[in-house]
């Protein structure tokens, strides 16, 4: 990454500020406060005016296609579940070992976790429309190499290509969108992300369940693995009409063809658009670009070295205690995100419950997707209100006692090691109280997760401060991708190696660490501005108080 990179990702790791930022930036447009246009604080409001004028189907095509990406990255990390249990003998010829089937779900979060640092030079060379097309180009390559399969090996291809493109997608649009949409509607757009995400692994779920159920053992898992090519495609089509980033065009030199997408942004001329708003929205992307650039300029000069922008970002960010702080916060988050489990349940659900015993798996295991989808919702409504250290502190204690009592579950199914089933795992005497007890207390560790876990992590940004905030978000972010890797890779062999039982209470015991680390080092940030968060960290404390 360079310099420039850093800068742009800021705007699409901003998220939770972007929503309170433009939400008061809406208010005090309402009330008529544009300013004169003058000073640069009155430029600054410009886009939430812009914003506020109309724009409307803009907005819709803008949040559709960025739902997209998230209902793509959501449909191919929960697609896996059913497929793992569809496949039967339909690779290489034989039943898919547990080690299979961690390298053929690891390998999606691996790639996502290799290409997303790329994905951002990309962006900043070619462009962010380009990037995304290569990203859906490769996602419906990837669906199709796993549709026409009959290999591990073509699958476990199929799977990274699918992997690059969500870890390509996953960074390039929420920045796409930060750049284009106006201020007032920039949070709330970044923020669907992450219930499309949700909602892409229900309908991973519901076609798994359907495909797995009506169609034939032999094609069923290839129609589940192919479809997710449809939005891509879907996706490709629309960026067509959508126009390239103007924060992008001003960097490559292309001011004009910049302003005529601010117009169009904003309702454009149409709409009669005062000029004077769109020229002031271009400058204050020109004066943004411009100092970015003499702060790059600025600390190569400081440190008397010549080194790339990205290498002094990275000093700031260890040498300065309260970056250190936000770092370790937020990497500890993310971590705690994946490494609590539950994307074990998002890849293996349906693994479980054929072990447990449930007639139709893949079925029952819609309620992981479906709890957590809905109590996504719930935790967006609450989480300003709440506060992020407040709903964590509230909900893992759930996650631990759902985690404890599946545990509990566990332990009255008996697997016996000779022989496994189609689960890969070991095969299972159903027991029904048993089985009942694991399926209640999973939605419970679900729900927790979802109003908390789920979502606080992504609120990174607000915890760095403005020169750091794209390279720590970054890292933070690597850390949940290498998590889930790990996550992905280790689950079936623990549940081999230290039983069912035992890889839930470990689970339980990695929730419980995170909470008291948690409790110890994360201040409340909701509410405050972002330089009373960042002095927090300053606190002897870490502000908590
Ligand atoms: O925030 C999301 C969400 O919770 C998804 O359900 C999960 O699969 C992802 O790993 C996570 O990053």
């Amino acid at each position: 990454m360079n310099g420039n990179d850093h800068l742009n990702v800021i705007s699409s790791q901003q998220e939770p500020l972007l929503v309170a930022d433009s939400t008061s930036r809406g208010d005090d447009l309402d009330r008529g406060e544009l300013g004169n246009g003058d000073g640069a604080g009155d430029v600054r409001s410009a886009p939430g005016k812009l914003g506020n004028e109309s724009a409307s189907l803009f907005i819709w095509m803008l949040t559709f296609s960025a739902g997209i990406s998230g209902l793509l990255f959501g449909y191919d990390t929960g697609v896996i579940s059913a497929t793992l249990v569809s496949i039967g003998t339909g690779l290489s010829d034989r039943t898919l070992t547990s080690l299979d089937k961690s390298i053929i779900t690891s390998c999606t979060s691996l790639f996502a976790l290799l290409v997303s640092p790329s994905a951002s030079v990309l962006a900043d060379s070619l462009g962010r429309k380009r990037v995304i097309l290569a990203a859906d180009v490769l996602f419906v390559v990837g669906a199709l190499i796993q549709a026409l399969s009959t290999t591990i090996f073509a699958m476990v291809i199929g799977r990274s290509i699918v992997g690059a493109a969500v870890g390509a997608a996953s960074f390039v649009v929420p920045l796409y969108i930060a750049e284009l949409s106006p201020a007032a509607h920039r949070g709330r757009l970044i923020t669907m992300n992450i219930v499309f995400i949700t909602l892409g692994q229900v309908i991973a779920y519901i076609v798994g369940w359907v495909f797995g159920s009506y169609a034939s053992q032999e094609t069923g898992w290839r129609w589940m693995v192919g479809l997710g090519a449809l939005p891509a495609a879907v996706q490709m089509v629309l960026l067509l009409f959508m126009p390239e980033s103007p924060r992008w065009l001003v960097k490559a030199g292309r001011s004009g063809e910049a302003k005529a997408v601010i117009q169009k942004v904003s309702g454009g001329n149409q709409l009669g658009t005062s000029s004077r708003l769109v020229d002031a929205t271009l400058k204050t992307i020109e004066i943004e670009v411009r100092e970015e650039e003499a702060a790059r300029r600025l600390s190569s000069r400081r440190t008397g070295r010549n080194s790339p922008a990205w290498v002094e970002v990275m000093r700031e960010l260890f040498a300065v205690r309260r970056n250190r702080r936000a770092l370790a916060i937020a990497c500890l988050l993310q971590g705690l995100q994946q490494l609590c489990g539950f994307n074990s349940l998002m890849y293996f659900s349906a693994t479980i419950f054929t072990l447990v015993g449930f007639p139709i798996p893949t079925l029952t295991s819609l309620v992981v997707a479906v709890t957590n989808f809905a109590f996504t919702l719930i935790a967006l409504g609450l989480i300003d209100r709440v506060g992020r250290r407040r709903i964590l502190l509230w909900s893992i204690p759930f996650m631990i006692g759902g985690l404890l009592l599946a545990a509990y579950g566990f332990s009255f199914v008996q697997l016996s090691s000779d022989s496994t089933n189609e689960a890969g795992v070991g095969t299972a005497q159903p027991a029904q109280g048993a089985a009942f007890i694991i399926l209640v207390s999973i939605m419970i560790y679900v729900a927790g997760y979802a109003i908390g876990l789920g979502n606080v992590p992504w609120m990174q940004s607000e915890l760095f401060s403005l020169g750091v905030r794209s390279v720590g978000s970054g890292i933070s972010t690597a850390t949940n991708w290498g998590a889930n890797f790990v996550i992905g890779l280790t689950f079936l062999l623990l549940m081999d190696v230290l039983t069912p039982t035992w890889t839930f209470v470990l689970y339980a015991i990695i929730c419980g660490i995170g909470y008291g680390l948690i409790w110890r080092v994360y201040p409340e940030t909701a509410g405050l501005t972002l330089e009373d968060a960042a002095t927090l960290l300053e606190d002897d404390n870490w502000g908590v108080r």
